[in-house]
């Protein structure tokens, strides 16, 4: 049976990355993507932002929305502090099978939880289920037209506090349009733009970051 791309890039971190140091992994991942095969993983330069972004919100508990092959999920769980955790949700069955092997090998899963299914059905289990009272942080970075309701979810289900920061990814490219929309219309966000660049590409993208107000 053909192999997936997903599968041969989890294959080029296993034989060339180092076990346990997800740095290695992120550089990895990386590599095969910028010189043998374009994927949707959020890339170095925006990883930057995702970077500070999580440095600055220093959550104790974070909720990612698509976890693909798990790159941002080991770019943002090295960053949590002992005790905090990361909550990924991936629809795709495929993916999320790589992506368990991805944050195993990377030594992270202690602080990842991977939840597969429907972001529309996980979020109103994350109170009772997964033991959730209120997210510090949010990364958006699944279907583009799931933003927008999702983000309405995520309030109905009483899951943002004052403070809690939301950001997304691809508003530029593939495009969130009505998301931004959204979060720059409501009272209840606090945004900020961060222009960058389509990952592995000279396209232009950015990041939009919506602090909720309360
Ligand atoms: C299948 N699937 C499972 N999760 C998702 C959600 N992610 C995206 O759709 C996504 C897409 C692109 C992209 C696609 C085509 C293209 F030409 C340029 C960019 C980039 C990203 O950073 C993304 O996050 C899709
Ligand atoms: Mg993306």
């Amino acid at each position: 049976m053909n192999q997936s791309k997903e599968q041969r890039i989890l294959n080029f971190v296993l034989q060339n990355a180092v076990r346990g140091d997800p740095c290695s992994v992120l550089d990895t991942i990386d590599k095969y993507c910028s010189q043998k095969e374009w994927a949707m993983n959020v890339g170095d330069e925006k990883g930057k932002i995702l970077d500070k972004t999580v440095e600055e919100a220093n959550p104790s508990v974070a909720l990612e929305l698509g976890t693909y092959c798990g790159y941002s999920a080991v770019r943002i769980s090295r960053l949590l502090k002992a005790g905090a955790r990361l909550l990924t949700v991936e629809f795709n069955p495929e993916f999320a099978a790589i992506a368990k092997q991805m944050i195993e090998f990377a030594g992270v899963q202690d602080k990842v939880k991977l939840l597969e299914g429907p972001s529309e059905e996980i979020i109103p289990q994350l109170k009772k289920k997964y033991e959730v009272d209120t997210l510090d942080f949010v990364f958006l970075d699944h279907w583009k037209d799931r933003y927008t309701p999702d983000t309405i979810l995520l309030q109905e289900c009483n899951l943002l506090r004052k403070g809690s920061v939301l950001l997304a990814d691809n508003v530029i490219f593939p495009g969130a349009p009505d998301f931004l929309n959204y979060v720059r219309k409501s009272p209840h966000f606090q945004c900020t733009n961060y222009p960058s660049h389509l990952e592995y590409m000279q396209v232009e993208d950015a990041m939009e970051k919506a602090v909720f107000l309360g």
